[in-house]
C-alpha cells in the first residue's frame, strides 16, 4: 500500500516516522512546498528503516501521489500561542484549494485523511472541493482528543489507557464534548469502576479531567510550539485501521448528515474504519447536558462552514 502525505512539516513528518515504524504500508511518499524540507524528513525516517520495517520513504512531487491508497493532509499553518484552531481557517482553506487540485488529478482514488486545522471545518471543504463521497473524506477529528481523554482517565484510575473506551465527539477545538456518560474501563462504568479501584472520580477530578483534554493543545503550544507526537501516533493508527480493513472504532470527523437536529455538518463520531473509509457511524448513548453541547458544537461547526466562500476547483 501506498501513504501519500502532502505538508511535510512537524505533523506530516512525525505521521510518516510512525507509519513507517508501525511498518505495514510499503511505500511513504511526503510532498511539500518546500521541497527541500520535504527531502529531508524522508531521508531522515527513510534512516531508521534498518532498524524498524522495509517501508521505502521517499519525498516527491504531486506526480509521485499516483496510486496512493491513502493520501494525508497535514500542509498548511499551524496555531501560534493565543490563537484557536478556527483563527487558521482564511489561511488554510487558500492552501487546500491549491493542495487538493493537484492530489485529485493525480489521485482521484485515494481516501482523504485530513489534519490540517481548524479539522473539522477543512474536512466539510475537502468534502465540498472534491465532490467525494463523505465516507472517503475524513479528518481526524477528535481521535487526538480521545487519546487525551483516555490517557487522563487511565491515569485517574490507574489503569492501562487501552482499556479505557471513552470518546470526545464533535468539534475538534474550544466547543468539544467528552462523553463522559459512555465511558467505560474494561465493561464497567466510570463510577463502577472508580468504586472497584478505590479511586473516586470526584467532580474536582473530572472538571482538571475536562480542562486537561480541552486545554492540551495551547498548553503543549506554549510549552514547545507545536503538538505532534500524539496527532502522529494518531494518524498512523487511522491509515492502519483503512489499510488493514479493520473495522475498528475511532472518533473521525466527516460530513455528517444529522446529528441532535443539525443537518450537514462535518464534526466527529465514533465510527467505524475500513478499507473503503467510514462504514458505520455508532453514535454512543448520551445524557441531556452532552446531548445540548453536542448540538451546540454542531451548530458551530455548520455556521463556521456555512461563512467560506467556495468556488470549485
Ligand atoms: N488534527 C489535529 O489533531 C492536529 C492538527 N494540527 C494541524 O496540522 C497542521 C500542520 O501543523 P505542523 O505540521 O505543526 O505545521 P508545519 O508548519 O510544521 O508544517 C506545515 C507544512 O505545510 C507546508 N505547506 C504549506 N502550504 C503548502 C502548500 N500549498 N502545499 C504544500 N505544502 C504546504 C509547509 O511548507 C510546511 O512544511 C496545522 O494546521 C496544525 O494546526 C496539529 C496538531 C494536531
Ligand atoms: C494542535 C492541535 O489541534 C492539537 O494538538 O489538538
Amino acid at each position: 500500500m501506498k501513504l501519500g502525505i502532502v505538508g511535510a512539516g512537524m505533523v506530516g513528518s512525525t505521521a510518516a516516522y510512525a507509519v513507517a515504524l508501525m511498518g505495514h504500508v510499503s511505500e511513504i511518499v511526503l510532498v511539500d512546498q518546500n521541497a527541500a524540507l520535504a527531502r529531508a524528513q524522508a531521508d531522515d525516517i527513510a534512516h531508521a528503516m534498518p532498524f524498524a520495517a522495509a517501508t521505502q520513504v521517499r519525498s516527491g512531487g504531486y506526480a509521485d501521489l499516483a496510486g496512493a491508497s491513502v493520501i494525508i493532509i497535514a500542509a498548511g499553518v499551524s496555531q501560534k500561542p493565543g490563537e484557536t484552531r478556527l483563527d487558521l481557517l482564511g489561511r488554510n482553506a487558500a492552501v487546500f484549494r491549491a493542495v487538493l487540485s493537484e492530489t485529485m488529478t493525480v489521485a482521484p482514488q485515494a481516501i482523504l485523511l485530513v489534519a490540517t486545522n481548524p479539522v473539522d471545518v477543512m474536512t466539510g471543504i475537502t468534502a465540498r472541493l472534491t465532490g467525494q463521497p463523505p465516507a472517503r473524506v475524513i479528518g481526524s477529528g477528535t481521535t487526538l482528543d480521545s487519546a487525551r481523554f483516555r490517557d487522563l482517565l487511565a491515569r485517574a484510575l490507574n489503569v492501562a489507557p487501552r482499556s479505557v473506551h471513552a470518546y470526545v465527539l464533535g468539534e475538534h477545538g474550544d466547543s468539544e464534548v467528552l462523553a463522559w456518560s459512555s465511558a467505560r474501563v474494561g465493561a464497567l462504568t466510570l463510577d463502577a469502576a472508580a468504586a472497584q479501584t478505590g479511586r473516586p472520580l470526584t467532580l474536582e477530578i473530572r472538571e482538571k479531567i475536562d480542562t486537561g483534554v480541552r486545554r492540551a493543545a495551547y498548553a503543549i503550544i506554549e510549552g514547545k510550539g507545536a503538538t505532534y507526537h500524539g496527532i502522529g501516533a494518531a494518524l498512523a493508527r487511522l491509515v492502519a485501521a483503512i489499510n488493514g480493513n479493520e473495522r475498528s472504532v475511532h472518533s473521525v470527523s466527516t460530513m455528517t448528515t444529522q446529528i441532535v437536529g443539525v443537518h450537514g455538518v462535518p464534526l466527529s463520531l465514533p465510527r467505524v474504519l475500513g478499507r473503503d473509509g467510514v462504514e458505520a457511524e455508532l453514535v454512543p448513548d448520551l445524557d441531556t447536558s452532552e446531548q445540548a453541547a453536542l448540538a451546540d458544537s454542531a451548530r458551530l461547526l455548520k455556521q463556521t462552514l456555512e461563512s467560506v466562500p467556495l468556488q470549485p476547483l
